[in-house]
Order: structure tokens, then C-alpha cells, then sequence
């Protein structure tokens, strides 16, 4: 599997992808870097008016609802709707699922429009599944990836979808196989939007990959192992923020297959 994960981040780098993200005000310039480093192209735009053009012209779509408001949430089931009957894949960022009605409300709205992928940590998976069976600490997991596979299951049932918690170990599941990577680093839940900037990923990966339950954990994978390798030379989150722009650059196929823990089901 290690081979067909790391031709996918050659093939993004080869590609260059245009990712079309409508995503937070925390975020944006982070998960813009993001995508850049790794080889993609990003576009932020969130008017209304541009949706369905810039949509056209783009491989993928993000839709993360992380600073929801009245308009942007029309932006974004206009964007999924678009997506969805245009056949462009597109992943979902369900930022604080479970935290108010509204983010409920909009999300399922957007859940209509079966989004290719959605990634969200444990306690955002486990709300949107189910309204209020867990507290979501605001926009952090207060619970771990394996507890929220059940509810994970049940968005892959209803919706198609795939579905990928991130944490400790990322899990990726669709109807056929669980994947369960288990990269990355402790310090990396310190910087705010990694989780953010691996759902912009995965927007590039799907964008180019028929696979998408690969191009998902090639994305995981990826950045992972880039933060693995930022950690170990940062002094602390601020560090760690560019050193991982850095490490999503210059990864080698060595440093990935040789840090890559993966494990299939
Ligand atoms: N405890 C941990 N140990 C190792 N790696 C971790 C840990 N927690 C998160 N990570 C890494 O950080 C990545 C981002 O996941 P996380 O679950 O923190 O996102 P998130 O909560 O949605 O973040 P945000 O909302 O700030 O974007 C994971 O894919 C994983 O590589
Ligand atoms: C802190 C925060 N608040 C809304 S979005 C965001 C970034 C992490 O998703
Ligand atoms: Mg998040």
C-alpha cells in the first residue's frame, strides 16, 4: 500500500490540483499554505455569484463550516449542491458539529448533498451522527477515534460517504475496509487547523485520485508523517506551524515509507 500512497502525493505535486475551499477566517491562510506546499492549488472564494463557475474550473471542493455565518452557510449548500450534481468530489469539515443548532441545521442540509468525504475529530463525527450524545469542546475532540467509529458507520450507511476521524489514529472507513493510520504527533493538536489543513488535503487528493478511500488516507498519511518529522524540530507549536509547511515540501519517498504506519481491515 506504501507504493500506491506515495505515487499519490507525487501525482498532486505532478498535478497541481485546483482546490476550491470555502473555509474558516482561522484557517485560510494556514490551510492555502497547506495546499500549496504539498503541490496543489488553492482557491478561496465564498461569494455566491462565483460558486458555480469556480466550481467548474475546480478539481475539488472543501466546504468547512468553522466561522459559520448566514451567508457563508448559503455559500455552502449552494457549493455542495453544486458538487454533488456536477459529480466534483468534494469533502466536508463539520468544525464544532453538535456545539449549536445552527452548525446542526446547516450541516444537514449539506449532508443532502453527500459529501465525498467527510473528516472530522472524534467528538465532531460522533455529534453529527447523533445531535448531543457527546459534548463537543467547542471546536476540540474531548473524545478519542475509536469511540466515534459507530457513529461513523452509520454516516457511511445513510450517505455513501467516506468517513475519516482524525486523532491519535486516523480512521478512515467506507462499506467495504477500515483504515487506521497511526501518524502524527501529540504537539500537532496545539497548533490550531491541522485538522482544517488535513481536509484541505484530502480535497487535493480527491480532486485526482478514482480511488478515493486511498487518495483520503494518502492525504492522512501524509500529513502525519510531515508533522511526525516537523515535531521533532520544533520548540513548540509556533515552530511546529512552519516546520510542517516545510515538511509537507520536501517529504522523500524514504522519509514516508519509512515513518508510514498503516494497517488495513
Ligand atoms: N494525540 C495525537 N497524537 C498524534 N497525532 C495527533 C494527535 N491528535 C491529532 N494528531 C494529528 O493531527 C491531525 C489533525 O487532527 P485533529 O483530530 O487534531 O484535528 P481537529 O481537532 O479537527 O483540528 P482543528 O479543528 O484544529 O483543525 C491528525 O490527523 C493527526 O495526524
Ligand atoms: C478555533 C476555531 N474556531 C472556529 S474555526 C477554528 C479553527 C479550528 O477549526
Ligand atoms: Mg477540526
Amino acid at each position: 500500500m506504501e507504493k500506491i500512497l506515495w505515487e499519490q502525493v507525487q501525482l498532486v505535486r505532478q498535478q497541481s490540483p485546483l482546490v476550491h475551499n470555502i473555509t474558516n477566517f482561522v484557517v485560510m491562510n494556514n490551510t492555502a499554505n497547506a495546499l500549496l506546499a504539498a503541490g496543489a492549488s488553492p482557491i478561496m472564494a465564498h461569494a455566491k455569484s462565483e460558486i458555480q463557475e469556480m466550481i467548474g474550473i475546480a478539481h475539488s471542493v472543501v466546504i468547512n463550516m468553522g466561522t459559520l455565518d448566514e451567508y457563508w452557510s448559503e455559500s455552502m449548500i449552494l457549493a455542495a449542491k453544486t458538487a454533488h450534481s456536477t459529480g466534483k468530489p468534494w469533502v466536508l469539515d463539520p468544525v464544532g458539529a453538535g456545539a449549536t443548532s445552527f452548525r446542526d441545521e446547516v450541516l444537514h442540509q449539506l449532508l443532502q448533498h453527500q459529501p465525498t468525504v467527510i473528516r472530522g475529530n472524534a467528538s465532531e463525527i460522533i455529534a453529527l451522527a447523533k445531535a448531543n450524545t457527546t459534548a463537543t469542546k467547542g471546536v476540540d475532540s474531548t473524545a478519542q477515534s475509536n469511540e466515534a467509529i459507530d457513529a461513523a458507520r452509520s454516516l457511511v450507511d445513510q450517505y455513501g460517504t467516506i468517513v475519516c476521524i482524525s486523532g491519535e489514529t486516523d480512521i478512515i472507513l467506507n462499506s467495504q475496509q477500515e483504515i487506521f493510520i497511526k501518524n502524527g504527533h501529540p504537539l500537532m493538536t496545539k497548533v490550531t487547523g491541522l485538522g482544517c489543513s488535513a481536509t484541505a488535503l484530502i480535497g487535493a487528493f480527491i480532486g485526482i485520485t478514482q480511488d478515493k478511500a486511498m487518495a483520503v488516507a494518502a492525504a492522512m498519511a501524509f500529513i502525519g508523517i510531515a508533522g511526525e518529522l516537523a515535531a521533532e524540530e520544533s520548540k513548540g507549536p509556533g515552530s511546529l506551524q512552519v516546520n510542517l509547511i516545510d515538511k509537507l515540501y520536501t517529504i522523500t519517498e524514504q522519509e514516508f515509507s519509512n515513518r508510514l504506519k498503516i494497517e488495513r481491515k
